[in-house]
């Protein structure tokens, strides 16, 4: 028995596990707080403005209960004892000035966060679309377009939220914190004590909250996930849905992955109905024994009454913040664990890499080889075990074989979209992991099944390997594959928008414009996977007379499921459990009495 493969570890490879380990989670926050590094670099300077517009706005905001007290203490005995108004009017004209110099500096640290904040989630967003496009395939196929657009919206929601509203306000909260409680200590240590004593169970308190919070936030944040992550599914794939009458199953999984999206926004819920009145609490319980405390001293004349009252306003201050910050703490939980899968997709690393030393190919021939070429998917099983081949230039091949011969692989490879695990893959004699992506993909284009159609107009569809050729190119390119008849049917001819009513095509003709596209960006290799669904006749017929004009002299090959593109083919490769199997001319294969031979006369059969 052959062990089991380690299984392969990236950065977004436990993104579904909201319980991390120790470490694990460790190693997560700190990619993150990473991630955060690096996207408030560039804003060095505003921050720092920021942060001294926010002191200003804390200082004026705990000035007032110092004023109180000394307006209360010697301003108005002042103005009572020797009728003296002047200390009551400066301490009064201090106090507005406090609180309007105050005022101003919070609306300007709002506004200087919201730059930066919106700064930092343009870059963001800009990171993850330039990430996902410059991952491979290989990332592609495991992690699924609804996890990518949930990390892209849901996601970036969540952060935008936080650095929207929340974390100015929680900024501001802190600086006012350690400011109210450095006045307290200046203005009457005693007092200062209570409110020490007072912290030490609401510090319990806010830790408890805190780590139970973070595994809940974890979790809505991968039930929110989940969630679009079938709906994308769902929607993409809403044919096979509405044939197969999936409806019903379809929409209980909805339900249940929405109830299990509930439950977790309404455990978050539950914790903060908790830590909440229980702040509340040990709030005003402070404020109470400060206020017996304070009474006691007055009393007995340890302490002036202006100075209690102003200890009492700086207690209450002291504890609405961290209500604000329990408060704030949902946005960040859920931020921080967004950012957590963000980073995540950002630190993943793309399979195939663009060469260090890339040589140069300027003018491929299309001559091919693959030299041992041994390759696995990820760590799974070996699909294609040892395959040597060649191909010179200007031959075309048609593959058929089995269903899960390796066919799709084998044309993977040769556009690299995936790298051979062992062995190499030669173009004119180059390594083709030596080549730049750019000359590659100039030299090698593949024409997939889908034959898909972005939006936008039939010439921007049929330019997209050149979007610079010109429009005689295009239609040359078109004419030359057979779709200039068709195109100049439809209402706007060229113009014509694809998504728009008239501007759907046919799938045979959806073909041609692939062709076509193909045409213009004129490969010197060419690799198809040929369309199963299966035409009418003169479909067909247009379709194969497409591709014979598309395949003339260049090298192809064609993942082929018909018998008529077969014939086309200078040779016939036979696949079978990865390996070929049979190798030789259409004639000389049907001459044979091997699988093709077999394969062929069904063919034949099912066609009379
Ligand atoms: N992205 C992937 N990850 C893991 N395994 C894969 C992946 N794609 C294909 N395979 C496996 O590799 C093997 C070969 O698949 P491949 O798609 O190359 O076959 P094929 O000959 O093109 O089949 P078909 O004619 O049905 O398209 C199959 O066993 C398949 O399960």
């Amino acid at each position: 028995m052959t062990a089991t493969p380690p299984r392969r570890v990236t950065a977004t490879t436990n993104e579904d596990d909201f319980n991390l380990g120790r470490d694990e989670s460790r190693a997560v926050r700190r990619r993150s707080l990473r991630l955060l590094g690096n996207l408030l670099a560039p804003h060095k300077k505003p921050l720092l403005v920021a942060v001294l517009l926010v002191v200003t706005s804390t200082v004026g905001q705990v000035a007032g209960p110092a004023l109180v007290a000394v307006t209360i203490d010697q301003a108005i005995p002042a103005l009572l004892d020797r009728g003296d108004a002047g200390p009551l009017a400066t301490f009064g004209a201090l106090y507005i000035v406090a609180a309007v110099a105050g005022g101003l500096a919070a609306g300007a640290y709002i506004r200087q966060a919201a730059r930066i904040a919106q700064g930092v989630m343009l870059d963001l967003r800009r990171r993850v679309f330039r990430q996902t496009q410059r991952l491979s395939l290989e990332f592609h196929e495991t992690y699924t377009s609804g996890r990518v657009i949930s990390r892209q919206t849901s996601d970036m929601e969540a952060l935008r939220e936080l650095l929207d509203g929340g974390l100015t306000g929680v900024v501001s909260s802190m600086f006012l914190m350690v400011f109210v409680a450095g006045s307290l200590v200046i203005l009457d240590w005693r007092s200062a004590l209570v409110l020490a004593a007072a912290f030490v169970p609401a510090l319990i308190l806010t830790r408890w909250f805190q780590k139970r919070s973070q595994v809940f936030y974890r979790e809505q944040r991968t039930a929110s996930a989940r969630l679009i992550v079938k709906f994308v599914e769902t929607m993409t794939g809403m044919r096979a849905v509405q044939a197969f009458r999936r409806e019903s199953t379809t929409e209980r999984d909805f339900g249940a992955l929405s109830d299990a999206y509930r439950e977790a926004n309404l455990k978050t819920f539950g914790l903060n109905g908790r830590y909440q009145p229980g702040l509340l609490l040990i709030g005003n319980v402070t404020v109470t024994a400060a206020l017996a405390i304070g009474a006691w001293r007055v009393l007995e004349g340890g302490m002036e009454v202006g100075v209690l009252a102003a200890a009492l306003l700086y207690i209450k201050r002291f504890f609405m913040p961290i209500q604000q910050i329990g408060m704030f703490y949902n946005a960040f939980q859920s931020a921080a664990a967004a950012l957590e899968k963000v980073s995540g997709l950002l630190a993943e690393e793309p399979t195939v890499v663009e060469p260090q030393r890339p040589e140069a190919l300027p003018h491929a021939r299309g001559d091919l080889r693959l030299d041992h070429v041994r390759f696995a998917y990820g760590d799974g099983p070996v699909v294609l075990p040892d395959l040597d081949l060649h191909i010179p230039a200007g031959q075309t091949i048609a593959l058929v074989g089995t269903t899960g011969a390796g066919k799709s692989t084998l044309a993977k490879l040769v556009t690299r979209f995936y790298d051979a695990s062992e062995g190499r893959v030669l173009l004119d004699g180059i390594d083709i992991r030596d080549i730049s992506t750019q000359d590659l993909r100039r030299a090698v284009v593949m024409v997939t099944q889908e034959a898909y159609l972005f939006s936008g107009s039939v010439r921007e569809n049929i330019a997209l390997g050149r979007p610079d050729a010109s429009q005689e190119d295009i239609e040359a390119a078109a004419r030359a594959v057979g779709a200039h008849e068709f195109i100049m049917r439809m209402p706007d001819g060229y113009d014509t928008d694809v998504n728009k009513r008239g501007g759907r095509v046919s799938a045979g003709q959806r073909q041609l414009l692939s062709f076509a596209r193909a045409f213009l960006a004129d490969p010197a290799v060419l690799v198809l996977d040929e369309a199963t669904s299966s035409l009418d006749i003169p479909g067909e017929r247009l379709v194969q007379h497409g591709l014979q004009t598309l395949l003339a002299d260049r090298t192809a090959i064609i993942i082929a499921h018909r018998l008529s593109t077969v014939a086309i083919a200078d040779r016939v490769l036979v696949m079978a459990h990865g390996r070929v199997v049979e190798d030789g001319s259409p004639d000389e294969l049907i001459a044979g009495d091997g699988r093709f031979a077999a394969l062929h006369a069904a063919w034949q059969d099912s066609l009379v």
